[in-house]
């Protein structure tokens, strides 16, 4: 079920980062199509060779993207396998993780991050039609495709990435390091709902409208398992609708979290307009 792209049609550029035992590096694929020879820019994503044991969750990750296509979700072209090295190769996308993109602009307008937000429920709406729950969802795996322009107000674009190695594989440490995007519910189950995807929907809110600050950033592993066993809730936004739709998405009980439908209707109903007003001060041009 996956294009096998062959090694020696690609070609490695510099190393991006890394995720949760992954590397990431910007490179191209070539192909041949009727004749021709193409080159396209792709993202790289190499499983760690510690962590080879991992190869059918890595895959399986980028199958489900790969299954399904929607206008929000990361391309994935397909795999290589050489020697010890997994990789998928995915479309490169221009502008990079979401959260590093926030925490670089200086101020990204009220407007943009509703934009970004309505474009991850519309995703998961899309997700939660075919039953198929994502698993990670964060600022971080929200790529940016066009940056939009203030000043002649085009809009951003995002595509959510693949979710990675799966939560049971994962160890604990990495899973307690998740908090407070995963889900309370997954540290026991270490099972991915679709309900799981809602709770790390209102985390992934709360970072947009945080300019990229990571929530509870400062705690250790401990203290973040507390926060879930005391219940505890993030520090709300001063946008009081805002931060009601985040402290729905981010109910314990799964079941009382909205559906995606539920989540975009409020989306929409939020006024951008007053609040953009009152607020000018923190949405003044760089
Ligand atoms: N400077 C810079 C820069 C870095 C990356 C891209 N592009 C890109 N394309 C993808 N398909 C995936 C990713 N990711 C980045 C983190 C993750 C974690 O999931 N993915 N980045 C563009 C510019």
């Amino acid at each position: 079920q996956f294009h096998m792209i062959k090694h020696e049609d690609l070609t490695w550029s510099e190393s991006l980062g890394q995720g949760s035992f992954t590397h990431i590096f910007r490179g191209s694929k070539t192909d041949q199509r009727d004749g021709v020879t193409h080159s396209t820019e792709v993202l790289l994503k190499v499983l760690d060779a510690n962590h080879k044991n991992c190869w059918e969750s890595f895959f399986e990750a980028a199958s489900l993207m790969s299954q399904i296509s929607h206008k929000h979700l990361l391309l994935v072209y397909g795999i290589s396998v050489h020697k010890s090295k997994n990789i998928m190769v995915q479309e490169f996308v221009k502008h990079g993780a979401l959260d590093l993109y926030l925490k670089k602009s200086t101020s990204v307008s009220v407007s943009w991050k509703l934009d970004v937000a309505k474009q991850l429920a519309c995703a998961l709406n899309f997700l939660e039609e075919k039953n198929i729950a994502h698993g990670n969802i964060c600022a971080k795996n929200l790529l940016l495709a066009r940056e939009g322009d203030p000043s002649t107000d085009n809009s951003p674009f995002i595509k959510l990435s693949d979710p990675g190695i799966s939560m049971a594989l994962l160890g604990k440490d990495v899973v307690l390091d998740r908090i407070p995007w995963v889900a309370p519910e997954v540290l026991n189950t270490l099972e991915i709902e679709l309900e799981c995807d809602k709770w790390s929907f209102g985390s992934t809110l709360w970072e947009i409208f945080n300019n990229g600050e990571a929530p509870l950033q400062g705690l250790d592993p401990i203290h973040k398992q507390q926060f879930y066993e005391h219940f505890s809730n993030l520090p709300a936004l001063e946008w009081t609708e805002l931060a009601d739709l985040i402290s729905q998405c981010m109910q314990y009980q799964p079941e009382l979290r909205p559906s995606c439908r539920s989540i975009i209707r409020q989306l929409n109903s939020l006024i951008t307009s007053d609040y953009e007003i009152l607020h000018a001060s923190d949405t003044l041009p760089k």
